[in-house]
């Protein structure tokens, strides 16, 4: 049990150097850039609140997990433990086994499965069946839940074919465009450290943290957005930004229209 908490047990090393600001922790930029998820997950579960009212509260697990994975992900980069990364990764999988139930178009169900119920046994059974998996080979399990925002990109694409809401299809450039930044910032920290470390700047991995929290608060929106265009109509989601619709960085959330349901119910 000793050996998977001790320090510097996980084979991933990121390309920050080790223990330059304190003994306690390995990887100082990259700890303190994990708060971003503390940072983004309650704003989100604020500006998300209305929409969560209307359709779920379950939506909200979705930004508890972000922040639990927020701690797991300081824990690892502060360890560089094999336990740390474990729990980084497997609060990943459970958070994307959460939006996915939560999310996945109605429509695109496998042909064998007619209802949410039944599809969120099957994201389960897969996900506990990822996690017994996810103890035997470490290592590729980040590109593996990497690989798994390919899959997100592709329901995303088939829901754009039908989309012709110039505000929706702003939304969806700009989550593209941040995660496209993120992944950039992943990869090219993972396979090309070598020359950040010449160069002298070996932070990029604290830049993916800040930028996937942006990208994941984009794509829930984007998601939650179609969820409640099929599954509560009657609420006319639209998309704003905080702190303004006319800021050019900004969070995106859904309003909902509680008087025309209440106009439709009478
Ligand atoms: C119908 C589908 C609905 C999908 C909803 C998606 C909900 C996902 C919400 C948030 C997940 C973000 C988690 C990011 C945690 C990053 C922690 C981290 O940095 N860990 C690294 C080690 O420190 C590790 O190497 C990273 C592994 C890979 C993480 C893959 C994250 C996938 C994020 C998916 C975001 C979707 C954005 C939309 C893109 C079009
Ligand atoms: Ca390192
Ligand atoms: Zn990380």
């Amino acid at each position: 049990m000793e050996s998977v908490l001790a320090y510097q047990s996980s084979e991933v090393d990121w390309c920050e150097d080790n223990f330059q600001f304190s003994e306690e922790v390995a990887e100082f930029y990259n700890t303190v850039s994990s708060a971003s998820f503390f940072i983004f997950a309650p704003i989100m579960m604020y500006l998300l609140h209305p929409y969560a009212k209307e359709r779920t509260h379950a939506v909200h697990l979705v930004w508890l997990m972000m922040m639990i994975v927020g701690v797991f992900s300081a824990y690892y980069h502060m360890t560089l433990s094999y336990m740390g990364q474990l729990l980084d990764e497997l609060s990943i999988l459970w958070v994307l086994a959460i939006g996915y139930t939560l999310w996945f178009p109605r429509h695109r169900f496998p042909f064998f499965i007619k209802d949410r119920c039944t599809f969120a046994g099957l994201v389960f059974f897969t996900a506990t069946l990822s996690t017994v998996f996810s103890f035997a080979k470490p290592t590729i399990n980040a590109y593996a839940l990497n690989s798994i925002t390919l899959h997100i990109l592709y329901v995303l694409c088939q829901e754009m074919k039908s989309c012709t809401d110039p505000q929706i299809q702003r939304l969806a450039f700009t989550t593209v465009a941040w995660w496209a930044l993120a992944i950039s910032c992943w990869l090219s920290d993972r396979l090309l450290c070598g020359f950040w470390r010449r160069i002298n700047f070996c932070y990029l991995h604290s830049f993916w943290h800040i930028l996937i929290s942006v990208a994941s608060a984009h794509g829930c929106t984007l998601f939650a957005y179609f969820d409640a265009q099929y599954e509560i109509p009657f609420a006319r989601p639209e998309v704003h930004y905080w702190p303004g619709d006319k800021w050019k960085v900004a969070l995106p959330y859904l309003s909902v229209n509680y008087k025309t349901r209440l106009q439709k119910q009478c």
